[in-house]
């Protein structure tokens, strides 16, 4: 090679003397660039072992600082289980509710590295040397091909094959079928191919016009086979994909964990993202690796077993031939997977990182007119232009690491095989015994001898490339680790939530805690929902000493104790921010109850409406008994004239011509004005007629007087007002009022006549008030 190169570096003689001696230069050009390639290759080694004698060093010294805060967290209050006893479809959060500690466990610390970066910083400059912002507690996670991978993967294999008598099941068989029938063929064609050489060698015209025939007439099921391999491996994919997604829709809408995930879980951002992408391209990776690692295993045993007949048949010993291909396979494959990069992790980041770039796509649609107005294209775009550019910068780092791994995957596989397959055809030819100086020179030894050179020759090119696509089929697997990982932490997660299990990267400290609200840490740091729900027997909501407590682990109010009978209406006032709504979340079951006991009525009882209406798809019948179904409002015995009847009372009657009927459907939440939308979402109390409604702000934009007319007719109804409003005009429709503070200390006064909200003294407001409640 340095003579080689010698030539090149100076093809005409002409700088001699300029450059010295060539073949030194040219060694030491080559010298350099393995020093150069050993070293790219040994970096990531290099790197791993300092980064974990780092880790190791930091994680001593966080051991100490987390036995800390665990033991100011252990100082607070006793554990209690929940009691049970609730109605029918009540999500209980129970005494294993969890928040977790950012001090003392990180999602590092809990194996979610990947997370931890990507909620940090989505634009990071280096997401894989970027060092986590908490310290690891724990080893740091591995996404790649290991013990943790092969059991996630077997998880999810059990999903997406639920029983030896399935779907799937079938398809894999059939499936396997073709891919052994295809290796057969191979085989055939190999040999035909021998054939066709030796007549061609024998000058024999009318055989090998024969063989010709017979090769295209093979040609058909070959080809057929070719395209059913593909066609089944496509509908596996789609059949392992509908059942991961089945099983993801059901999670997912269990106990309002779509809520949960996202507002109170933190373990996973953009949850849709997971649903549709990741899922599909996880079910399509696993589909492929079976038949790209099914067919090759064939090829090779298939293969294998033909070249030691035919090496048998030239008269040579059949083991050393395979012995030397196996002894270089497992070679080549050890040094492959020792310099492997990463490929798991990375595509994991690459997925997160796409994730995101959507996720902000659809915020500029959903908020297209509010952006509009503001004039805000310039920090939309550049929000878009930076979350793009993150995901190149994944790309690109991904491309360089496999440009480095294929320039050696491609030396061992292409050149360093060849070289071996050489000597493994030749073997047979200079050691077998019908090798001998006579037969070695007749026409018939040659010609055999020429047959067997292009058979073995064809099926060592096929064996060969069946190894190559199973040394690949490493860099998938590692691939298709990254979105093991994704898909079974987001099934993980969905399960955790539904069973009101939580973890957030966020920081709670005993520091908030509050002597009127005794939270409970668990032993690594997480918050302990203690608080008991109990199914109410008299219709009436009431709670005694809960605590409003927001996802974070801020308390917003401390202890919180009233009564709301049926017929008692409710008026809930105070500044921004003081938990009125969040005092909504904890009565419809969102947030879990760190503290206290909450008796209320079944969640079919109690009807939210929130600030932004919500217009859902449909047609307008679907928006007034949203969300029932068509169907279910059938069951109920209501027809079209009672929506009219609810429309009416909202004054929306005319929506019914002017949009066309009943089965008109539209984007509602863009057609209809904003006091448009929030009366809909009142006929929607109309129809279901609830025990107590739950209003938030919920009028805002609907004139005095329509609105006055519509509670009015609410209480008419028999439905019980709770509702949160500032504006003076409403509280005349109510019997009682709570007044937040806005530092966690509130009043319940019942209202007269002549009673104005303003007049709630200010004295009931100290948090000694609050503590006196508590102890009560
Ligand atoms: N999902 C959440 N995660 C963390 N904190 C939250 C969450 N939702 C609300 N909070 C916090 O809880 C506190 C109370 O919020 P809440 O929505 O109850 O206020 P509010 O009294 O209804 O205010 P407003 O009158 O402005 O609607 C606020 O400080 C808010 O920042």
């Amino acid at each position: 090679m340095p003579s080689v190169i010698s030539k090149y570096l100076n093809p005409h003689g002409v700088h001699e003397r300029l450059i010295g001696n060539r073949e030194y230069l040219s060694k030491a050009l080559i010298a350099s660039s393995l020093i150069l390639y050993g070293g790219k290759l040994s970096y990531p080694i290099l790197m791993k072992v300092c980064y974990q004698k780092s880790s190791s060093e930091r994680t001593a010294n966080d051991e100490a600082v987390t036995s800390t805060a665990v033991l100011r967290g252990e100082q607070n209050g006793a554990y209690q289980k929940p009691k049970d006893g609730l109605c029918n479809g009540d999500s209980v959060p129970s005494g294993e509710n969890k928040l977790i500690d950012n001090n003392n466990k990180t999602s590092v610390a809990n194996g979610n590295l990947l997370d931890a970066k990507l909620t940090t910083d989505p634009f990071d400059g280096d997401a894989l040397s970027e060092k986590p912002k908490q310290t690891p507690k724990k080893k740091l996670m591995s996404v790649g091909f290991d013990k943790d991978f092969i059991i996630r993967l077997y998880k999810l294999l059990r999903l997406m094959i639920p029983s030896v008598v399935c779907k799937e099941t079938g398809l894999l068989f059939i499936h396997t079928c073709a891919l052994t029938v295809r290796t057969f063929l191979s085989i055939f064609v190999a040999s035909m191919e021998g054939q066709m050489v030796k007549f061609i060698v024998r000058k024999d015209v009318k055989n090998f016009a024969y063989m010709i025939l017979k090769w295209l007439a093979v040609a058909v099921p070959a080809t057929f086979i070719n395209s059913l391999i593909r066609y089944l491996e496509c509908k596996l994919a789609l059949a392992f994909r509908s059942r991961l997604v089945n099983h993801a829709y059901k999670l997912y809408f269990k106990e309002e964990t779509y809520y949960r995930v996202s507002n109170i879980d933190g373990r996973i951002e953009n949850a849709d993202h997971r649903l549709t992408e990741d899922i599909s391209a996880f079910a399509s990776s696993v589909a492929h690796l079976y038949s790209h690692i099914t067919k090759p295993l064939f090829d090779c045993a298939l293969i294998g077993f033909a070249l030691a007949r035919s090496s048998k048949k030239m008269g040579a010993a059949a083991i050393p031939g395979p012995l030397l291909a196996l002894v270089m396979i497992s070679m080549t494959g050890q040094i492959l997977r020792i310099v492997s990069p990463k490929f798991g992790m990375m595509v994991a980041i690459e997925a997160e990182r796409k994730a995101y770039l959507r996720h902000i796509h659809t915020r500029v649609i959903t908020n297209a007119e509010e952006i509009a107005f503001y004039r805000g294209h310039e920090v939309e775009q550049s929000h878009l232009e930076n979350s793009y550019n993150a995901l190149v910068r994944q790309k690109n780092r991904i491309l360089l690491q496999k440009l480095w791994y294929v320039v050696l995957e491609q030396f061992l596989m292409k050149y360093v095989w060849s070289g071996t397959g050489m000597v493994i055809v030749s073997l047979p030819l200079l050691t077998g015994v019908k090798n001998s100086a006579a037969s070695a020179n007749s026409e018939l030894g040659i010609s055999e001898r020429t047959e067997y050179f292009a058979t073995a020759r064809n099926l060592l090119i096929n064996g060969g490339d069946a190894v190559e696509r199973l040394m690949s089929s490493y860099k998938e697997i590692v691939e298709l680790a990254g979105y093991t990982y994704r898909v079974s932490l987001m099934y993980d997660v969905f399960d955790d939530v539904s069973k009101g299990k939580y973890e957030r990267n966020s920081i709670v400290s005993a520091t908030k805690q509050h002597p009127a609200c005794p939270l409970r840490f668990s032993e690594n740091g997480q918050l302990v929902a203690m608080g008991v729900i109990e199914n109410s027997t008299d219709g009436s909501i009431s709670l005694k000493n809960v605590p409003v407590v927001t996802p974070n682990g801020d308390v917003v109010v401390p202890s919180l104790t009233l009564t709301i009978s049926p017929g008692n209406h409710l008026l809930i006032t105070g500044p921004n921010g003081c938990g009125k709504s969040s005092l909504f979340r904890i009565l419809s079951g969102l947030w879990p109850i760190y503290y206290g006991t909450l008796v209320k009525p079944p969640k079919c009882s109690m009807f939210y409406i929130p600030q932004r209406p919500y217009m859902s798809l449909g047609n307008l019948r679907e928006q007034v008994i949203y969300p029932d179904t068509i169907s279910k409002m059938r069951k109920k015995g209501l027809t079209d004239e009672d929506l009219e009847r609810c429309l009416e009372r909202v004054r929306l009657s005319y929506l019914i011509t002017r949009e066309g009927g009943w089965d008109a459907t539209a984007d509602w939440k863009d057609i209809l004005s904003g006091g448009e939308k929030q009366r809909m979402a009142i006929a929607r109390l109309f129809y279901h007629k609830p025990a107590f409604a739950l209003l938030d702000e919920c009028t805002s934009a609907v004139s005095i007087d329509v609105e006055s007319d519509m509670y009015q007719a609410a209480k008419d109804e028999g439905i019980t007002l709770l509702t949160i409003s500032h504006r003076p005009s409403l509280w005349k429709f109510h019997t009682q009022i709570l007044k937040f503070d806005g530092e966690g200390g509130w009043a319940l006064k019942f209202l007269t006549e002549n009673y104005a909200v303003d007049e709630v003294n200010e004295d009931d407001f100290k948090l000694e008030n609050c503590e006196t409640k508590t102890e009560n």
